[in-house]
């Protein structure tokens, strides 16, 4: 057994690998899974601290104190733990990062995750979580680079935390138009905006590096991939816990 887990700046994501279970050797197909919020994690909440795992492999990009929260969680009964780093070469991928080490752990792991799933595809991963990332891999293996932005919450909230009369809208992107005619749809539309268009762009830029008449696909995934995905006019695939995934592919 293995235990996966992939803590970014919002929730913890975790997963178990029961290599007993043919199905579970797969990737995503999981026997237990879940989430928790960093506040749910810091009063207590932690998902794997009745199991036994052979081996414990973490992503963690929300910083020092945190990991020592996650450190404090382990016991021998998991086994031996390692945090996952993003390197020059591992599991398929060469990283193309001026220095690899720096490139965000997840994103690394969503890129092998991508490769994985899609080996022959030139792809844009799209990561929306605290931050959205928007990461250029080709069909050879090669993670080329990428941006990083503000996620779509944060988008919203600087609205509403840097201006006078503007709305908290957290809860309720569920809808774009062009050109709305009121504030709240107008903040929900422009956000949503900038993330499907920040993806769409990097889509089709790439696409013209690349010199390919196919536009590269997109794997979007991160718990706000959903409110984004209805934006978008390219071509994309939503994968649930891409890290996760990628966790599991570098391990193997
Ligand atoms: N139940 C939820 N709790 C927290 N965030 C959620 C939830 N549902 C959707 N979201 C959206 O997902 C984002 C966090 O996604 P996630 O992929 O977990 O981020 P991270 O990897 O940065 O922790 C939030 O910024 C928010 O926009
Ligand atoms: C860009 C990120 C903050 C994204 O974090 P997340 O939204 O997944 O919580 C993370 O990948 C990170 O800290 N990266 C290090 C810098 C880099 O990738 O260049
Ligand atoms: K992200």
């Amino acid at each position: 057994m293995r235990l996966l887990i992939d803590a970014g700046n919002t929730r913890i994501k975790w997963a178990i690998v029961d290599e007993q279970i043919a199905s579970s050797v797969e990737l995503g197909q999981w026997p237990q899974f879940g989430s928790v919020s960093h506040a749910e994690f810091s009063s207590g909440n932690v998902p794997w601290q009745g199991l036994s795992s052979e081996r414990v492999l973490v992503s963690n990009v929300a910083g020092l104190a945190l990991r020592e929260q996650l450190e404090k969680t382990f016991n021998p009964r998991h086994g031996q733990v390692s945090w996952f780093q993003s390197q020059a070469q591992h599991a398929g991928l060469s990283n193309r990062y001026r220095e690899p080490s720096k490139l965000g752990s997840d994103r690394f792991a969503s890129a092998i995750a991508a490769h994985t799933l899609f080996p022959n595809r030139h792809l844009i991963v799209a990561t929306c979580g605290t931050a959205t990332t928007i990461d250029a891999v080709t069909a050879q293996g090669e993670f080329i680079g990428g941006q990083i932005a503000p996620g779509l919450q944060l988008m919203a909230q600087s609205l509403a935390q840097n201006t006078a009369q503007l709305p908290s809208v957290l809860e309720r992107m569920n809808f774009a138009v062009s050109f709305a005619d009121h504030t709240e749809a107008a903040i929900i539309s422009g956000c949503l905006a900038a993330q499907a268009g920040a993806i769409e762009r990097a889509v089709r830029e790439f696409a013209k590096q690349l010199d390919s008449a196919i536009l590269p696909l997109c794997v979007i995934s991160g718990g706000a991939a959903k409110y984004i995905t209805p934006s978008l006019v390219v071509p994309y695939q939503f994968i649930d816990n891409l890290v996760l995934m990628g966790l599991q592919a570098a391990s193997c």
